[in-house]
């Protein structure tokens, strides 16, 4: 009997053994490591520690904690919880609200980035926890639109810096100053040069606000760890003449450089960053348009870096205009049928148009025939009217959707068209807007839409912040009617439609996948971000909304989704980097490892390594 006994408890000793051993080895497989409950070793105490905003947990440091980090007596004496400091924010914060409305009339926007400001500089925990909990109310705030109202009032905000800063005088310098940076590691830098805040224009140094806000969403959306993030400007000069007069500037106070001056300062601020960071990738934002191009084709095969305003732009709006296609009850494989008018060719707009006709192409059978045939469903119009090849002084850019006059004249349209004129005899399925000039789509423009030849007409009114928007959802809906598809660039309120329906309005912003290109180009480690890995991420994006989503004109998700569909995105393109063969694999993850996980796997492998912002015990070293 006792030998039986023996013997089975020797097999469950066995089989529980068994059981840890193939524990061990799945979880070596999947590193499911979590970002967050790792110890952090920490080489400074007392208050070095209090203003260290990346260690920093204020009250919620207990007693022992104190006791070890030579914190006792720093402190108010009580030791709070987490949930106790959210809530005593969160109440501040929220004294605000009671007579808050949208976007830019919202009288205490500025009020409310001033409060979450300070707080990202005092404790980065707590920060994301409150920006990650309440997204959707907060991403206005951090991100678009009020960041551009920051960006214009930065040297009356500016408290702490944050970030780089490299400006034209540091020539020859920015090998060694790039070692000032704190941190070891650095996986995503987000640089700007300031020429083209969103649609504000030139607004120099100040435009950092813009790179310091893209990061928070790396970090709240993608959970790229926020001591590996830095933002960057790069100062050379502006052409803004009230900047330039302003006492009070912070930034080089001379006319922009231009040329090989220009391209010198940046390729050395590129070398520097990838000689620290072999690894780092860097996401080019709001740089004008004749660099945007350029720079990108300088550094695209030989770096880790992508244009977010051409190549996240470009992605966005492919899936919301595929989403328009499901709305109307068509297959996907119906959108090379459809008729675009875009107004606006910058590098928003041009990115659209490359992106749009190479999609129909792959639709059309991918070949050069299918490519010609993809551009006769699209009219470009800017600043002048239509574009057509009797435009002198052609963006080269641009030149790809020029009409020829006689094929237009056939339409009954000529070189320089008005936008109206273009809509009313085109009659297009969709209106797409990325001039940054607010109110283009008037009423006499939105009138023509109803000669849409489309069930239901789609407007992109994509430029940014609100006040840029090319029209508004209330005017979309009441001039071209209840049935139309509606995306901004900003965020507006749904509208009432009466009887309790409700106008859906979708936030068409490269906020749905910068982050998940930053964040899959990380975990896959190829070294470049390729037009794969960009089309695979704008599927993602496309494929996520439901049949029924869709027919009801939701076309993009919520905002306060966002960490999921990043998380669906960069599974995508990690998946397209290793089926490209370009994945080499991120910390422990060598690259055979990555080619044998399923897709299943691909998405915990990235949910695993997305930090989540929680206090890490901290042990001083
Ligand atoms: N929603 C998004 O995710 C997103 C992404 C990138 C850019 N944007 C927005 O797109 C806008 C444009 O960005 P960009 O980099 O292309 O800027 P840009 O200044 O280079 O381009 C603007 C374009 O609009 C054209 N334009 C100006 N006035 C016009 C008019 N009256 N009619 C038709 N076209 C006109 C110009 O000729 C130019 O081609 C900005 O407001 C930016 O915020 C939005
Ligand atoms: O910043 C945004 O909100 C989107 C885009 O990158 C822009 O430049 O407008
Ligand atoms: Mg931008």
């Amino acid at each position: 009997m006792s030998a039986i006994c023996n013997r089975s408890r020797v097999s469950s000793c066995l089989i529980k053994r068994l059981k840890y051993h193939i524990a061990m080895v799945s979880n070596r497989r999947s590193f499911t490591t979590s970002e967050g409950h790792r110890p952090a070793i920490v080489n400074k105490r007392s208050l070095d520690i209090l203003h260290d905003p990346l260690y920093n947990k204020g009250t919620a440091f207990s007693m022992t904690e104190r006791n070890r980090l030579d914190l006792r007596g720093l402190l108010p004496p009580n030791v709070m919880t987490t949930e106790q400091q959210i809530d005593r924010f969160m109440a501040d914060l929220r004294r605000l609200e009671t007579q808050a409305k949208d976007g830019p009339s919202d009288p205490n926007a500025l009020a409310k980035w001033r409060i979450l400001n300070r707080l990202h500089d005092r404790n980065e925990t707590m920060y994301y926890k409150v920006l990650i909990a309440n997204i959707t109310e907060y991403a206005p705030i951090v991100y678009t639109p009020t960041v551009g109202l920051v960006c214009q009032n930065y040297r009356g905000l500016y408290r702490r810096p944050r970030g780089m800063y490299f400006s034209s005088a540091d020539r020859g310098e920015m090998m060694s100053m790039v070692y000032n940076w704190p941190a070891e590691q650095v996986d995503m830098i987000v640089v700007t040069d300031g020429s083209r805040i969103l649609g504000l224009g030139d607004l120099g140094i100040q435009g950092i606000g813009i790179a310091i806000g893209k990061l928070d969403l790396y970090v709240a959306a993608a959970g790229i760890n926020p001591q590996r993030v830095l933002p960057v400007m790069i100062d050379v000069g502006t052409n803004n003449e009230k900047l330039l007069k302003d006492s009070q500037y912070l930034g080089v106070q001379e006319h922009r450089l231009e040329g090989e001056e220009y391209l010198a300062v940046i390729d050395e601020f590129m070398e520097a960053v990838y000689t620290r960071w072999p690894h780092v990738i860097v996401q080019f934002e709001d740089f004008q348009t004749k660099w945007a191009f350029k720079l990108l084709q300088r550094y695209r095969h030989n770096y880790r870096m992508f244009n977010d305003d051409v190549q996240g732009t470009a992605g966005v709006a492919i899936a919301g205009l595929l989403g328009a296609v499901r709305a109307q009850g068509r297959p996907m494989v119906d959108f090379p049928k459809q008729k675009i008018v875009v107004a606006g060719a910058g590098s928003a707009g041009v990115g659209v148009l490359n992106a749009a006709r190479k999609t129909m192409a792959r639709m059309l059978g991918n070949n050069e025939a299918a490519f010609e045939s993809a551009r006769s469903q699209f009219w470009v119009v800017d600043a002048k009217g239509l574009v057509t090849e009797e435009r002198e002084d052609i963006d080269p850019e641009v030149r790809p959707f020029a009409w020829k006059a006689n094929e237009i004249s056939r339409q009954g349209l000529k070189e320089g068209a008005s936008l109206v004129e273009v809509v009313r005899q085109v009659k297009p399925d969709v209106l797409l807007g990325l001039s940054a000039v607010g109110g283009l789509f008037s009423k006499e423009v939105l009138e023509a839409l109803k000669g849409s030849t489309s069930t239901r007409p789609a407007i992109f009114a994509m430029s940014n912040p609100t006040k840029n928007a090319e029209c508004t959802p209330e005017e979309a809906y009441s001039i071209v009617g209840d049935h139309i598809i509606y995306a901004s660039g900003s965020p507006f309120k749904n509208v009432d439609l009466g009887n309790g329906r409700i106008g859906h309005v979708n936030q068409g912003n490269n906020m749905y996948l910068f982050p998940g290109i930053g964040l899959g180009t990380l975990l896959s480690g190829s070294e470049i971000v390729s037009d794969g890995m960009l089309q695979a991420a704008a599927e993602r994006l496309a494929g996520y909304m439901t049949e029924e989503e869709v027919l009801n004109g939701v076309i993009y998700p919520s905002t306060s989704r966002i960490r999921d569909i990043t998380k669906e995105v960069a599974a995508a393109v990690v998946k397209e980097a290793i089926q490209e063969d370009l994945a080499e694999g991120y910390r422990g993850m060598d690259v055979r490892e990555l080619q044998k996980l399923n897709e299943e796997e691909i998405l915990e492998y990235v949910e695993n390594n997305m930090w989540y912002p929680e206090y890490p015990t901290l042990v001083y070293k």
